[in-house]
């Protein structure tokens, strides 16, 4: 185990990179403590697999370094630095055993039989495929493969890291939550290291003790999964977590207060001294309400979704979602919509801008 730390890295796959535009990675400075449990989150091309093929050791950074534990292993190659990685699909040994796949690592490595034999089947019980130590790999079903290919990642307990790149792609929806609630039960027992890839929320959040949310080639946030939720740094994680995710609301800053649609929506601190720029507010949607006073509001959508309604509503121009428990108003009703103030933030040029 250990504590890795990303120290000024860029990284561009252009051999001249001219702007910043042409940088995959465009800073990035980041400690994973040893032992932690963290999530990289990001939509389809934002840089999680260059940043995870750096610390691997798979791609040589343009810029910066990599240390574990203090020692710089930047022009280390992927086996020296000793850590352990689960693609998307299976890599295994289909003509082996599934005993055989799981001791693979460790027997490589020199361990003895015994001990190899106790991590086996710690192993096999906690994915649940003890019952399969004996079969040929080549006969399982793709979930199994899958599991199969997570226990040679978790196998050995003297690694770096083990870093998981969107391990659960090829798994059965009703299996996937499953799987995921193994292995963050597994990484309180080993303690390991590990770190997350995903472009899936659910699964960030129901990993990682940290989720590092990114975008376009830089890091936005690093937060648990309720500080990402309740205090967005960036209207960009408002919107990528949560479902729906959070309303922005064009504004503008008059008088020390924000104004929308003409309306003064108060916020839940002060503005930031000498912001200048874009401003919005943004407000989860489990924080607008119907009431008797507030925005007048078009229903234009209504969603059951067992537990709650969803509700689309127009205030001018602009949408907004509401999440309602109770007296689900219908498609055309106009409502007033209320907006818990400790909820309502402001941001500035995207950035979180109010304070509290
Ligand atoms: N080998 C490559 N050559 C040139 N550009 C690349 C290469 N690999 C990735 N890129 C570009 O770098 C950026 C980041 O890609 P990357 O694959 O790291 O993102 P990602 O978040 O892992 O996306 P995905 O989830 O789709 O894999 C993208 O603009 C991508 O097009």
């Amino acid at each position: 185990m250990a504590k890795i730390t990303l120290s000024n890295l860029r990284h561009s796959y252009s051999p001249d990179p001219a702007s910043r535009d042409d940088y995959a990675l465009k800073h990035i400075d980041l400690d994973w403590n040893d032992g932690g449990a963290y999530a990289l989150l990001g939509p389809s091309g934002c840089g999680k697999s260059t940043l995870l093929n750096i610390i691997s050791g798979l791609l040589t950074p343009s810029e910066g370094r990599i240390l574990f534990d203090g020692v710089d292993v930047t022009d280390l190659s992927p086996d020296q630095r000793n850590i352990a990685q689960v693609f998307q699909f299976p890599v295994i040994y289909d003509t082996m055993s599934v005993y055989d796949n799981l001791a693979f690592p460790l027997r490589n490595r020199g361990v003895d039989a015994a001990k190899i034999d106790q991590r086996v089947q710690e192993i096999a019980t906690l994915l649940e495929v003890q019952d399969l130590l004996g079969r040929r790999a080549s006969g399982l079903s793709p979930d199994n493969k899958q599991k199969l290919s997570m226990g040679r990642g978790l196998v050995r307990d003297n690694v770096n890291v083990v870093m998981f790149d969107e391990p659960l792609t090829v798994i059965d929806p009703h299996l996937k939550w499953k799987l995921r609630s193994k292995l963050k039960e597994l990484h309180q027992r080993v303690k390991l290291t590990m770190i997350y890839v995903t472009h899936d929320q659910t699964e960030a959040l129901t990993f990682a003790d940290q989720v590092v949310v990114m975008d376009e080639g830089e890091i936005v946030q690093i937060g648990t999964p309720v500080e990402l939720f309740s205090r967005p740094a960036h209207t960009f994680v408002g919107h990528f977590i949560g479902s729906p995710g959070m309303n922005v609301l064009p504004c503008e800053i008059r008088d020390k207060g924000a104004f929308f649609e003409g309306h003064s929506l108060p916020l839940e601190g002060k503005v930031r001294a000498g912001i200048s720029g874009r401003t919005e507010i943004g407000i989860r949607p489990e924080f607008v309400s119907i009431g008797k006073k507030g925005l007048e509001a078009t229903v234009v959508k209504v969603s059951d979704v067992g537990r709650h309604s969803v509700i689309q509503a127009m205030v001018g121009d602009t949408r907004l979602s509401a999440i309602i428990e109770s007296d689900t108003p219908n498609q055309g009703d106009v409502v007033k919509l209320a907006f818990q103030q400790d909820q309502t933030r402001l941001y500035c040029d995207g950035w979180l801008a109010s304070e509290v």
